[in-house]
């Protein structure tokens, strides 16, 4: 899609994240670390951009944004659902388990941009494969196709991390999540968790397994902040935001 005169492109109230507006398609937009290019079909904006240099004199660049569907990546849908913190922002080194072909770690890095990180971790050769295709051509994303349960098997490659996305469908996800944690979630650090229901227990209503998932994470020096509904994105998926607070 070309942006004509009509598309207006806004930065979102979440740094790094910005709406598309008067287009064909409104929506929620990130910019295009490399500009070309799709990644999963996805719809690209190109604007011009103009910055006022020190001289006073203006420069205009192209500049290309890729459009996010919520429909297609958790973290989406709870930025349009209103998550009131993502914790990721331009240059967040963020963890993200459960990056699947990458599609959603594709927008993650392009939030994160240059001067950020995002180590992907998924235990599918599969899925593996695609990840490893997309973060050819993006040097901020470190794929590494490895069992989220052994954080060990990749702590020579990850950091200490701003933020850690959890988005592996596990019933174990919580003890998941506080492992890798307690390997590289900086002191405060920020949480993000995707629960899906019925992969914990598909006995039990969602609204229960949610908060008894609640109460795993604080047991781990999770301190919650906040939950949401991923609704109308995804059906009794949630998502759970909190920090880490291991020396409290
Ligand atoms: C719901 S999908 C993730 C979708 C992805 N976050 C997105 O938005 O595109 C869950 C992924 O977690 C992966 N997974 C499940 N258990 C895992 C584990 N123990 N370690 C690493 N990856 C795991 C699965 O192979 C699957 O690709």
């Amino acid at each position: 899609m070309k942006g004509g005169a009509k598309v207006v492109i806004e930065p979102h109230r979440h740094p790094g994240v910005f709406v598309v507006r008067g287009g064909k398609e409104d929506g929620i937009a990130t910019r295009n670390m490399t500009p070309g290019e799709s990644v999963y079909g996805e719809k690209r904006i190109s604007v011009d951009e103009t910055v006022e240099n020190s001289d006073g004199t203006t420069t205009t660049t192209k500049v290309e944004y890729r459009l996010w569907n919520p429909f297609r990546s958790k973290l989406c849908a709870a930025i349009a659902g209103g998550a009131d913190d993502i914790y990721i922002r331009p240059g967040s080194r963020v963890l993200y388990l459960g990056a699947a072909s990458g599609t959603s770690v594709s927008h993650v890095a392009d939030l994160v941009g240059p001067t950020g990180f995002v180590y992907a971790v998924e235990f599918s050769n599969r899925s593996g494969r695609d990840l490893i295709a997309m973060a050819a051509k993006r040097p901020n994303v470190v794929p590494i196709v490895e069992d989220a349960r052994q954080p060990v098997r990749y702590r020579m490659v990850v950091p200490m991390v701003d933020v850690i996305f959890a988005d592996v469908a596990q019933p174990d996800q919580a003890r998941i999540v506080a492992m890798n944690a307690n390997w590289f979630l900086k002191q405060g650090g920020g949480v993000l968790i995707s629960i899906k229901a019925n992969c914990i227990d598909s006995t039990a209503p969602a609204a229960e397994v949610f908060a008894s998932e609640v109460q795993k994470m604080r047991a781990e020096s999770i301190k919650p902040k906040f939950q949401l509904t991923l609704e109308p994105f995804e059906r009794d998926h949630c998502l759970v935001a909190g920090l880490y607070m291991r020396n409290e």
